[in-house]
This record gives C-alpha cells, sequence and structure tokens, in this order.
C-alpha cells in the first residue's frame, strides 16, 4: 500500500470528532458497519460445522457466543474524552511514552498480532492527558488492522488533535500469523514508524525520540 493509499484509508475507516480547546471530547469513532452479535454467533456455528465439529456437542454448546463475544470484544474500542490542556508554559520539548502495550487483530487471518508502541510528539498549543496516548493506541488497535495503517493513524489522530510540530509513532509488534502457522517464524518483530514534522525531519529530535523509545541501536 502507497502512502497515500494508507492516508486514504485512516480518514475514510475512522472519523473522529474535532478536538475543541479544553474541551474534552467524546472519542467514539464511527465505524463501517454494525455489528451483528446474533449473526456472528450463527457464522460461528456454521463454522464449527464446516470444519468437522459439533456445534450441538456438550462441549462446544457455548463456544459460539464465547467466540463471537470475544471477537466483539476485541473489535470494539473504549470511546474516550481526548482530553487536551493548554500549553501555557510553551512546552517545546520532547512528549514520550513509551512501551505502551496493545494487541490488535490481523485483517488476513483474523489472528492477533501484539507488542507495543511508542509515541512522541513536540507539542504546540496544546497538551494531551498523557493516558490518552494509550487510549488511541487502544482506539486503532481494536480493529481488523495491518500495522503499518494502524502506526499512520495514530500518528495522524495525534497530529490532527493536537497540531503538533512533530509526531513520532512506532510499533513494535509479533504476528501470530507468521509465528505460529505459515513461516513459523517464531520470534520476529515488526517495526514500524510513522514520523513527522520535526521529528522526521530534525536530526536531535529525530534521534532523541528513537532513543526514548529505546529502540535497538540507537543513542540520543
Ligand atoms: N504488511 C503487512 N503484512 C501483514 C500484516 N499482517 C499479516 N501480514 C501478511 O499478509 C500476508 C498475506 O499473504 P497471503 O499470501 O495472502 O496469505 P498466506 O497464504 O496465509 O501467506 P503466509 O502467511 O505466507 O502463509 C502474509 O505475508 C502476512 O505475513 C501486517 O500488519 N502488515
Ligand atoms: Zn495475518
Amino acid at each position: 500500500m502507497t502512502s497515500t493509499e494508507l492516508a486514504a484509508s485512516a480518514t475514510s475507516a475512522r472519523r473522529l470528532h474535532a478536538v475543541a480547546p479544553d474541551e474534552p471530547v467524546d472519542g467514539a469513532i464511527d465505524r463501517a458497519g454494525a455489528i451483528d452479535r446474533a449473526g456472528a454467533i450463527e457464522a460461528i456455528e456454521s463454522l464449527l460445522a464446516a470444519l468437522g465439529r459439533d456445534p450441538g456437542s456438550t462441549h462446544l454448546a457455548e463456544t459460539p457466543r464465547r467466540v463471537a463475544d470475544a471477537l466483539i470484544e476485541l473489535l470494539t474500542p473504549h470511546p474516550f474524552a481526548a482530553t487536551t490542556f493548554a500549553n501555557d508554559e510553551h512546552y517545546d520539548e520532547l512528549v514520550v511514552v513509551a512501551d505502551i502495550p496493545f494487541s490488535s487483530l490481523c485483517e488476513h487471518h483474523l489472528l492477533p498480532f501484539r507488542g507495543v508502541a511508542h509515541i512522541g510528539y513536540v507539542p504546540g498549543d496544546r497538551l494531551v492527558g498523557l493516558s490518552k496516548l494509550a487510549r488511541v493506541v487502544e482506539l486503532f488497535a481494536r480493529d481488523l488492522q495491518v500495522q503499518e495503517r494502524m502506526t499512520r493513524q495514530i500518528a495522524d489522530w495525534i497530529g490532527e488533535t493536537l497540531e503538533p510540530s512533530g509526531v513520532g509513532v512506532v510499533l513494535e509488534a509479533e504476528h501470530l500469523c507468521m509465528s505460529l502457522r505459515g513461516v513459523q517464524a517464531e520470534g520476529t518483530r515488526t517495526v514500524t514508524s510513522s514520523l513527522v514534522g520535526s521529528v522526521r525531519d530534525d536530526d536531535r529530535t529525530r534521534r532523541e525520540f528513537l532513543a526514548r523509545a529505546g529502540l535497538r541501536g540507537t543513542e540520543a
């Protein structure tokens, strides 16, 4: 996928409410389609039958409901208020939150990929509540994803919400579709990044972000 396509899909997949200064907003997103829980339960029942299992057996009787609810949970982010504050002290150094854990579902195999996100931004007029950076990771992780798109979506959200002078997002994850099955390349770590503004263009800021994110082979 080209970067233009990634950006377009980031915008079309999820639309966020605009953030008004000092006012918490609903971080809820508009989804492409509503979740049909009854339909999902029925579909899992059919899937079990198609896999040669008996969905009516005692052991599997509740499995369609459990699987459907587990998937719905993994695809439903918690709404949140994207609280921002005025940057009265004109703080203009990097703010970095490293090692934010996340789990998502790969859109190719519906298997989890999980790891950590590192986020940094150089504030403009607004600061964001730190926990919101972890919440925005969850906002985009709870979807059928590819790691590259998720990385861009997080960076775009921070850019649009805070209008900072720089943003850096790095995701490091293990894809179970690559380690459990298929090529079975255990222990691989996929690293993706989206660096924008001063975090991309200013050498000192970029190095500082990568070092604070604890990435191997980097130093401040
Ligand atoms: N770029 C990218 N690829 C991903 C991601 N998650 C899974 N994939 C890849 O998506 C590809 C799908 O390839 P296919 O050849 O259609 O699927 P497959 O036959 O199951 O491929 P194998 O996994 O190689 O057995 C695989 O190479 C996966 O490793 C992701 O987040 N980003
Ligand atoms: Zn996959």
